[in-house]
């Protein structure tokens, strides 16, 4: 009997081919939004296939009935209850390293804008002003210090690309001492998490959302960064209180932040936000380019054809 794979968001097209060529595939990446007919359409599939936001738990667990294998067009697990899905004999497979080079150029690239300022003068400069003098401040990255929080594959690559950049790394994971390999070759300082919130120029997150990190940076870390620091989200966004970055930005304790991840997504009518200067808001779309689309959709293929064998 051919198996039977669920397709609940969105997925590059040659792998899906790929997976149609071999299995009765259902893509529809609009039943994420609708959980009645996502359940229905769950019963007796092989396996599902998900990006961040549908909630692989209750009763959409309850409702796969039949389903080995769960592939995540991601990194990130918190929409997966994974201890649930393997006591009930489930696979899940996440596609790692896939889409770190799309977030570690989105950190550097933020980095950049943020510490210049440069950018944002389109409307004045059409407008026929001429702000020179106002972006005479503008700061580089070159010699400034880069934390970052998490030293997985993600950190690795955005400390390379900053390394490029002439910054200085620095990072914590509270999973690596300084004598893990990945600090072997002396080009990134292994930290303490105070000392990388209080020295960075630059605070970028690449942790997992975790009881642990949840509310990671409270107003207490957001209040003890370097000020005039620049933060970066492209982690999760329970990580960070959005009300109290907000606030910082405002009061002109911070000299930028941008956010691609928020406790609530879609992020809903945010008024706190109105109003901040040198703030970027992303809809969750650091780790997804066309390039990674395909890598991501490729790989998640791969091993739904392998684990099906
Ligand atoms: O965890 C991830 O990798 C990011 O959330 C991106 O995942 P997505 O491509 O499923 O949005």
């Amino acid at each position: 009997m051919t198996h039977r794979i669920l397709i609940c968001e969105f997925m590059d097209a040659p792998a899906v081919e790929r997976l149609r060529a071999r299995f009765d595939v259902v893509y529809d990446p609009t039943l994420v939004d609708d959980g009645p007919r996502l359940r229905a359409a769950c019963a007796g599939v092989d396996a599902l296939v998900v990006r961040n936001r549908t909630q692989v738990r209750g009763e959409t667990l309850a409702a796969l009935d039949r389903c080995r294998v769960v592939g995540r067009l991601g990194v990130g697990l918190d929409n997966i209850d994974v201890a649930a899905c393997e006591a009930r004999g489930m696979r899940v497979i996440p596609a790692t390293g896939a889409n770190a080079l799309s977030v570690a150029e989105y950190v550097v690239t933020a980095a950049l804008v943020l510490r210049r300022g440069a950018w944002s003068a389109t409307p004045d400069v059409a407008a026929g002003k001429w702000p020179r003098n106002a972006l005479s401040s503008g700061r580089e990255v070159g010699g400034c210090t880069l934390g970052l929080i998490g030293f997985g594959g993600i950190g690795q690559l955005t400390a390379k690309l900053a390394l490029g950049l002439g910054m200085g790394v620095i990072a914590f994971d509270a999973m690596m001492d300084a004598d893990h390999p990945a600090f072997a070759d002396g080009r990134v300082a292994c930290a303490g998490l105070d000392e990388v919130i209080q020295t960075a120029d630059v605070v970028s997150l690449h942790v997992p959302l975790l009881d642990s990190t949840r509310g990671l940076f409270d107003a207490a870390r957001i209040a003890a960064m370097k000020p005039g620091a620049v933060l970066v989200n492209t982690a999760r966004g329970g990580i960070v209180d959005e009300a109290a970055l907000a606030d910082a930005l405002k009061r002109g304790h911070l000299g930028g932040a941008a956010l691609d991840v928020f406790n609530d997504e879609p992020l809903p009518r945010s008024p706190h936000f109105e109003g901040c200067p040198n703030l970027l808001l992303t809809p969750h779309i650091a780790g997804v380019t066309a390039e990674s689309n395909e890598r991501v959709s490729s790989l998640i293929a791969d091993k739904l054809i392998e684990a099906l064998a």
